[in-house]
């Protein structure tokens, strides 16, 4: 970490920069394994003809949140990915070069901790990733948005047994975050072992959720959800959504534990 003295709530703001990414269908397949893809979606798993996951964008926006840890105004090993926005304009290509800056949009005093909003944005999508910082809220500031509390009625429910080994698969997509690999710092975060990524989670969602409107997931143009609960790896998901407003809401519960709330997904109509 750095030296430099800068508060959270001073990095409202903070231009990040931009960086220049490549990825190859390789990144793409890999990525569409860990959420769920089966072998028989060829085009989700197989070079010829290959359509990316557009959630598979949020693995290269990722930077912009470690650029952030790395400003020094918080302890990255003690963050936790409290909520996800994703809007998509334009399908990925599956595989090229794409330049993503970056930037801190916004940090919350949420009281009992801090939530830091930092946006990735390319051509063809905008990422907000929002990070909550326990412990280092109560400074007087303003708590931003609260839950929107959307409701629906569940039309359609579905299970997903997550892989034990599924934080050292996903993290090979990018997030080498130390809290989804190593004990020690999972229990010095409080958690009993190794948890999965939130957007591990939020992408398994994502693809389940195009069976229940009916879409390909690879038409997902706009996602979103908050991370309520910690994964762990083994977890099985229960997922269920419904119809709401022109989208598919959706939640995800571990037993009853609500992990995944608000979610968000909408589907580019498709003219057959
Ligand atoms: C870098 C890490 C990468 C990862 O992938 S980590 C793995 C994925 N993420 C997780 O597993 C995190 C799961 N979520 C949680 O564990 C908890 O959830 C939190 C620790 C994020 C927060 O829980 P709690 O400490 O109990 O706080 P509260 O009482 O739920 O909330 C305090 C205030 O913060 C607001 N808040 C919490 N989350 C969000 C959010 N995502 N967006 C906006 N606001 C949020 C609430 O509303 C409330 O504020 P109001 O008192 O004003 O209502």
């Amino acid at each position: 970490m750095s030296s430099t003295t800068i508060r959270v709530q001073d990095l409202a703001g903070t231009s990040l920069g931009e960086r220049e990414l490549s990825y190859t269908e390789r990144d793409a397949i890999l990525y569409a394994l860990a959420v769920g893809a089966r072998e028989d979606e060829l085009d989700l798993v197989y070079e010829r003809d290959l359509r990316v996951l557009p959630a598979f964008a949020l693995t290269l926006g990722l930077w912009t949140v470690e650029a952030t840890g790395a400003l020094g105004a918080y302890d990255p090993a003690r963050s936790l990915h409290a909520a996800q926005r994703l809007e998509v304009r334009g399908p990925l290509r599956p595989s090229g070069t794409v330049r993503v800056s970056g930037a801190v949009t916004a940090v919350w005093d949420k009281g009992k901790g801090a939530l830091v909003d930092v946006v990735a944005e390319c051509a063809d999508w905008t990422a907000t990733y929002s990070i909550f910082l326990p412990g280092l809220g109560g400074w007087g500031g303003r708590r931003g948005p609260g839950s929107r509390g959307r409701t629906f009625q569940p039309a359609w429910e579905a299970q997903y047994p997550t892989p034990v080994n599924l934080a050292a698969l996903y993290r090979l997509t990018g997030d080498r975050h130390p809290i989804h690999i190593d004990p020690e710092v999972s229990a010095a975060n409080g958690f009993p072992r190794p948890i999965l990524h939130g957007l591990c989670t939020l992408g398994i969602a994502a693809k389940s959720v195009a069976e229940a409107a009916q879409a390909h997931p690879c038409d997902l143009v706009e996602l979103e959800a908050r991370f309520t609960a910690p994964v762990l790896p083994g977890d099985t998901l229960d997922l269920s959504a419904g119809p709401a407003e022109h989208t598919t809401a959706f939640t995800a519960q571990v037993g009853d534990t609500t992990v995944l709330r608000d979610g968000v997904a909408r589907f580019k109509v498709v003219s057959s």
